[in-house]
């Protein structure tokens, strides 16, 4: 059994396909990229996967369990957890808070012991202050842990919101167009750093992108979407040659076929 098998996956807005018939399968530890031209259905597969959208039809199971249907914060529970397009931070507070608070908001928090403050609860948070820190170390900023988060700069938001989704210790980490608004000189970095998170935190990734030359180094697959229907998947050098991808990209005016 994969970890996340997604059988047949469709939905309409209206009388619009977004999504038509999309499957997929991915092995623990696998990193697969999700591509194609504006509006092809990408951020709608990804919405799919973590229970903002009801599929019309199909299936999601991840580790076995059906997730259609299920609330967002359940896909979370179960282990699918994602970044966004547009980030998502608390800006006025801390990194470091930035990255508790997405503990916080995960787990179910006993309000008796946090006023009473039992040893076992000083020792969790002290943990849990560890945890953190082992995090920003890893993400590159440990050294602007007490910075404000509208402080940092966006690349550096970018990873902190890569370490609130790592906080809550996912199965499969979603990432949405981790490389949006980057200047070009930024990608290689943040391809680096998403094959270095895969390896150190052992965690399955599917991220949508772009940028050819940010997945091909590092996707094991690639699907690619076009209006709603997958045209071509494989390894990147396979997907790379295919005509139909040329054409999607190419023939949309599309200009990241190369880039
Ligand atoms: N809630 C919605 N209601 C109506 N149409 C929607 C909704 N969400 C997405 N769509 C439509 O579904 C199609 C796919 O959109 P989606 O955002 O998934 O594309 P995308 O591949 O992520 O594009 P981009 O690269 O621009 O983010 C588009 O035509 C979009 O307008």
């Amino acid at each position: 059994m994969s970890l996340l098998e997604v059988k047949n996956l469709s939905i309409m807005f209206g009388g619009l396909c977004a999504v038509d018939n999309f499957n997929l399968e991915v092995e623990k530890g696998e990193l697969i990229a999700i591509i194609g031209p504006n509006g092809a259905g990408k951020t709608t597969v990804f919405n799919m996967l973590t229970g903002i959208y009801k599929p019309t039809t199909g299936t999601i199971k991840l580790d076995g369990v059906d997730m259609v249907g299920l609330k967002p914060y359940q896909f979370a529970r179960q282990g699918i957890t994602r970044t966004f397009q547009n980030i998502r931070l608390f800006s006025n507070a801390s990194v470091a808070d930035n990255v508790k608070m997405a503990h916080t908001m995960h787990n179910d928090q006993n309000l008796a012991k946090c006023f009473l403050r039992t040893p076992g609860m000083v020792k969790s948070e002290r943990e849990l202050d560890e945890k953190v820190m082992g995090l920003l170390d890893r993400l590159g900023l440990a050294d602007k842990a007490n910075l404000l988060a509208k402080n940092l700069p966006y690349g550096d938001q970018r990873r902190l919101e890569i370490a609130r989704a790592l906080m809550t210790d996912p199965k499969i980490l979603l990432l949405d167009e981790p490389v949006a608004g980057m200047i070009t000189t930024e990608l290689e970095d943040m391809a680096n750093l998403v094959a270095q998170i895969r390896k150190d935190f052992g965690v399955t990734i599917i991220l949508i992108e772009h940028h050819m030359n940010f997945v091909m180094p590092i996707a094991d697959r690639i699907k690619v979407l076009d209006f709603g229907k997958t045209i071509a998947e494989g390894v990147p050098a396979e997907v790379q040659a295919n005509p139909k991808v040329i054409e999607a990209y190419l023939g949309g005016g599309y200009q990241n076929v190369a880039t």
